[in-house]
């Protein structure tokens, strides 16, 4: 089972720019949780303070007892490796073939023998559906290739916890939802700790058990899907909503005069349909992380707005006396 972090009150900035401050969330262990916000809002930023590469000024990060921002080097390096880590472009060597590529960390990081070796490398292309591509060179292939060579080379340590920095950028609608797809087989399969970055609608929609936004240098919301996708916060429904009017605009922040002529014109603003999440696919076992979030869930019942609450009966059917007797 993957592994639980909690985040305590972390702040980043870069000289005299707040990234963002007093940030605070749990990755609950196992659950696919995805990090939504505005270009420029600190997502990447946030994933390298997670894994330790970057050192936010005050707060924890704690991973299997570990602080990943201030605890020893030699504990955090050694905690690196219960990571598997996707960039937004694969960051693969142009120079080498997949097969090699998927290999490296498994040559650089363990003393293996090439046939071991071999065998982790195919099984890891084969879950992410490459078998037959090992010779190719990253440039010979498709972006959503690149992405899924990648995603398998995260996998070749064992990861338990996962950290994909956008894996939509640059692809297709019909990629993204092949990569979606993937991600949930994937948590199926090793029922890791998932914790994606995008600003893409659909895998927001329709991948995590658990959502979270940053916005003006905050969270603004961090929990259960269902959570986030009633909000009513204005910035969270113009962003899930994909529209022009809202608190985001394209230098991220509107002045006040505008944000009231916008509110004027939004009062028949039409609620957002909520997507079932992904099922794995035909074949492999179910999520783990089902059972759990349902527990965990039920334990914040009291505490979730009545919108959430309506969200999440369906999702959550079939259980037990507190779902039944919300009569929202
Ligand atoms: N090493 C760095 N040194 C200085 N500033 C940095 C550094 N890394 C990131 N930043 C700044 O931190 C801010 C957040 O960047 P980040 O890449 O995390 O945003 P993002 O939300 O991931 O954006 P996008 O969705 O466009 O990828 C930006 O203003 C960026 O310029």
């Amino acid at each position: 089972m993957g592994i639980e972090v909690i985040v305590e009150g972390l702040t980043k900035s870069f000289g005299k720019q707040t990234v963002w401050e007093d940030v605070t969330l749990t990755l609950p262990p196992g659950e696919v949780s995805v990090m939504l916000g505005p270009s420029g809002t600190g997502k990447t930023v946030f994933l390298k303070s997670v894994i330790g590469l970057l050192k936010p000024e005050r707060g924890r990060v704690m991973v299997n007892g570990v602080d990943m921002v201030g605890g020893k080097e030699r504990d955090i390096y050694e905690t690196r490796k219960l990571f598997g880590l996707m960039f937004q472009d694969g960051a693969l060597f142009g120079s080498m073939n997949l097969f090699d590529n998927i290999a490296f960390p498994l040559r650089e990081h363990t003393r293996k023998k090439e046939s071991e070796i071999r065998r982790i490398v195919m099984e890891r292309m084969d879950m992410v559906g490459l078998l037959g591509s090992e010779r190719k060179l990253p440039g010979e292939i498709s972006g959503g290739m690149r992405k899924r060579a990648g995603l398998a080379r995260a996998l070749v340590l064992d990861p338990q916890i996962i950290l994909c920095d956008e894996p939509d950028s640059g692809l297709d609608p019909v990629r993204t939802s092949y990569i979606s797809q993937q991600l949930i087989d994937l948590n199926a399969q090793i029922d890791a700790t998932m914790l994606i970055v995008t600003h893409n609608l659909d895998i927001a929609a329709t991948v995590p058990d658990n959502m979270g936004m940053l916005f003006r240098r905050r969270l603004v919301t961090f929990g259960p899907r269902e959570l986030l996708l009633t909000s009513d916060e204005p910035v969270v429904r113009q962003f899930l909503g994909g529209r022009k009017e809202g608190p985001i605009g394209m230098a991220e922040e509107k002045d006040e005069a505008t944000l009231a002529r916008e509110q004027l014109t939004l009062s028949d603003e039409r609620p957002l349909r909520i997507a079932p999440q992904l099922e794995p696919s035909p074949g492999l076992p179910p999520r783990a992380a089902v059972q759990r979030r349902r527990a965990r869930v039920l334990a914040m019942w009291d505490d979730l707005p009545a919108a959430a609450r309506t969200a999440m009966k369906a999702g959550l059917a079939p259980v037990a006396a507190p779902v039944q007797e919300e009569h929202a």
